[in-house]
C-alpha cells in the first residue's frame, strides 16, 4: 500500500538543469523511492538510486512516471527503451514544442499499448518551490495518471491545464522560458547601475532585491501589474521619466511581442 503523502515514484530520464531543478523541490517534498538515468555523476540520497543508461535499470524497479527531461531533439531512441522497457506506465514530456502526435510516431508504435502521454512545461524557480508549470494531457491519459503527474509538477510550484495542445508553445515562450528574461532584465539593470557610476556589488544588490522584491508584490497583490507600475510612477517623476524610454510603441512592447512570438515559433519548429 503506497503511502499517500509521498509524490508519485518516477523514472527521470535526464537530470540537467530543468531536470535537477524539479528532483530539489521533490527531495525536500517526499518522493516514492526513484531512478534518475544520467550520464553524469549524480548524488542521491537513499532510497533513491541512479543510473548511467537504461542496461542498468534495477529489476525490481516499475515507476509510477517516467518523465522526459532530455532536449527534445535527442529523446527518440531513449523514449523507444522506455517505454518498451515499462510497457502502461505514463510519460511526462516537459521536452519543449515535442507534440504528442510526434511523441507517439517516433515512440510509442512498437509498445502495443495506447500513448499515455502527458505534457508538462516547467520552469526553473520549481527548484524553490516557486516554479509555474502548463500542462496538457493525451486522449489516453487516465485520471489517475493525470493526478499523479499534476502532483509531481504542483509539489515544486503552481500548475495550471491548458485545454489545447498548441497553447503548450504560448506556455513554453512565456513561463518555461520567462525566467530567462527576468535574469536578462537582471543584468541589464546591474549594468546600467555600475556604468552610472555605483560600485558592482551595490549595483548587483539592488538589481536583484528588486526583482524579487517586485516579484513577491506580484505574487501577493490581487492588483493589475499596470496598477502596481502605476503607484511607483509619480507624475513628472523619475519612474516616468523611464517608463517614456520603456514603453515607446518601438521598445519593449513591440519588442516582447517580437520576442514572444519568436519562442512560438521555435517551439512549434521543434515538434518533429
Ligand atoms: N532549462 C529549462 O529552463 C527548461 C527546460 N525544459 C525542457 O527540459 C528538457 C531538458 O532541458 P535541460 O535540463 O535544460 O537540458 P540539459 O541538457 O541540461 O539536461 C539533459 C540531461 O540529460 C542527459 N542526457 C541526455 N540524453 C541522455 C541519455 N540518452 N542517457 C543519459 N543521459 C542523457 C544530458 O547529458 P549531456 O549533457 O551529456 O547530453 C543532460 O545531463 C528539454 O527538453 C527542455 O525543453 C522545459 C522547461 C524549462
Ligand atoms: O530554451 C528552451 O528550449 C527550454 C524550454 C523552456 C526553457 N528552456
Amino acid at each position: 500500500m503506497h503511502d499517500t503523502r509521498l509524490l508519485p515514484s518516477v523514472l527521470l530520464a535526464g537530470c540537467g538543469k530543468m531536470g535537477t531543478a524539479m528532483l530539489e523541490g521533490w527531495l525536500s517534498q517526499g518522493l516514492r523511492p526513484s531512478v534518475i538515468l544520467d550520464r553524469h555523476d549524480q548524488t542521491l540520497p537513499h532510497p533513491h538510486r541512479h543510473i548511467r543508461q537504461t542496461e542498468e535499470l534495477p529489476a525490481d524497479f516499475i515507476p509510477d512516471v517516467i518523465v522526459m527531461a532530455v532536449k527534445p531533439q535527442t529523446s527518440d531512441s531513449l523514449l523507444h527503451q522506455l517505454t518498451r522497457h515499462f510497457a502502461g506506465v505514463p510519460v511526462l514530456s516537459l521536452m519543449a514544442g515535442r507534440t504528442l502526435e510526434s511523441l507517439s510516431q517516433h515512440s510509442f508504435a512498437h509498445t502495443g499499448h495506447p500513448p499515455a502521454i502527458i505534457r508538462a512545461m516547467p520552469n526553473t524557480p520549481c527548484a524553490l518551490g516557486v516554479g509555474m508549470t502548463g500542462l496538457y494531457a493525451g486522449p489516453h491519459v487516465t485520471e489517475q495518471q493525470k493526478h499523479d503527474c499534476e502532483k509531481l509538477a504542483g509539489a515544486v510550484g503552481k500548475t495550471i491545464w491548458v485545454e489545447q495542445e498548441s497553447q503548450m508553445d504560448i506556455v513554453t515562450a512565456v513561463s518555461g522560458s520567462g525566467p530567462a528574461y527576468v535574469f536578462l532584465l537582471a543584468e541589464l539593470l546591474e549594468k546600467a547601475g555600475i556604468d552610472q557610476g555605483l560600485p558592482p556589488h551595490t549595483a548587483r544588490e539592488l538589481a536583484r532585491q528588486t526583482i524579487y522584491g517586485a516579484g513577491c508584490l506580484l505574487s501577493h497583490s490581487t492588483l493589475d501589474a499596470a496598477e502596481l507600475r502605476t503607484r511607483v510612477t509619480s507624475p513628472g517623476g523619475t519612474t516616468a521619466a523611464a517608463l517614456n524610454v520603456f514603453m515607446a510603441p518601438d521598445a519593449w512592447p513591440d519588442t516582447v511581442t517580437k520576442a514572444i512570438q519568436a519562442a512560438v515559433s521555435r517551439s512549434e519548429k521543434l515538434a518533429s
